[in-house]
């Protein structure tokens, strides 16, 4: 059976013991498209050689950033076909700012499998600690399986965010470079979905997506960018739904409110007028 919930949920993964430089972090922001303004001052603090800032969403990265195998979705309880898996949300709260460098200890549970009929919808969470013990980050994510629903569990929650019935107060444009995913699959996460066109066929797509996790960083270092004068210490949580894929070469539209104390986003494909990001909140410290 793909999918045992009755094993999977609260299945402990194996713990990740990992460390990063200043340079993978450079690596990152740079596959997030920094860079594009170099003579922004603020735009220099994520490329800084000693200490660049860390934008909070290198956490979705972190552990796995020398990773040169393509992932498999196989944890307790579930096994299932690459292909048929999209990433469906991904939630990070940072418990102080990420530092330049540093080593961490990643333990992951499955929290929660849902049965959407259709697919089935699988939660980590996950926390992480520093070399001495103290909190880094915790993070939660869903994978969204197509066509491996229907094993009769819970259907679950299906809540969503009400953005302010007001003009945003910024909009911005920002371009998902052609080879935005080809970048971005240096950083960890070689899934042919994102560079083969042929995987990507097989998979139901015209041309490889860009990844999820790109697109999240990217939408947080614009609204970083724009809202908080380039200073990412300033978020204390990140966290998106993807509601559309995006392909390399499009532009993503992007909204900011102000909404007490934090920020609501929502992020779309300028040429489709398609949802990208969804259920977008960046919670400030
Ligand atoms: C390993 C891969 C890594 C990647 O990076 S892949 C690239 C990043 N991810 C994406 O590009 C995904 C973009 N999103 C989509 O393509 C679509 O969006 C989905 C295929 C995820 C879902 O679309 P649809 O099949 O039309 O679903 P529905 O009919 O709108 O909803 C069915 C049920 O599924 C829940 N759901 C919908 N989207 C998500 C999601 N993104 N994450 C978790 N759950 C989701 C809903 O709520 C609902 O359930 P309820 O009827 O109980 O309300």
């Amino acid at each position: 059976m793909p999918i045992d919930p009755k094993i999977a949920l609260g299945a402990e993964l194996a713990p990740q013991e990992f460390s990063w430089t200043p340079s993978d972090v450079q690596h990152y922001h740079l596959a997030l498209g920094a860079g594009a303004r170099p003579l922004d001052p603020n735009e220099l603090r994520y490329l800084d050689d000693e200490k660049p800032q860390v934008l909070p969403t290198f956490a979705t990265v972190a552990a796995n950033f020398h990773a040169t195998e393509a992932p498999k979705v196989s944890f307790p309880g579930v096994e299932i076909d690459l292909a048929k898996v999209v990433h469906g949300s991904q939630e990070v709260t940072v418990h102080q700012p990420i530092p330049a460098s540093g080593s961490g200890r990643t333990t992951t549970r499955i929290a929660e499998v849902w049965d959407k009929g259709k697919a089935a919808v699988i939660v980590q969470e996950s926390v992480t600690v520093d070399a001495e013990g103290n909190p880094l980050w915790t993070a939660r994510s869903s994978i969204f399986a197509r066509g491996e629903g229907g094993f009769g569990g819970e259907r679950g929650p299906s809540e969503s965010i009400t953005l302010p019935d007001r003009e945003a107060d910024e909009t911005v444009v920002t371009p998902v470079l052609p080879q935005q995913a080809l970048l971005y699959r240096m950083c960890g996460d070689r899934n042919p979905l994102h560079s083969d066109p042929q995987f990507a066929s097989a998979a139901g797509f015209p041309a490889p997506i860009l990844h999820g996790l790109c697109t999240y960083g990217m939408v947080c270092k614009t609204a970083v960018d724009t809202m908080l004068d380039g200073d990412s210490s300033r978020v204390a949580g990140f966290r998106a739904r993807f509601a559309g894929v995006v392909f390399p070469g499009e532009n993503l539209s992007i909204q900011i409110w102000k909404d007490n104390g934090r920020l609501l986003i929502s992020a779309s494909v300028l040429e489709r007028e398609a949802p990208a990001l969804a259920d977008v909140v960046l919670t400030l410290v």
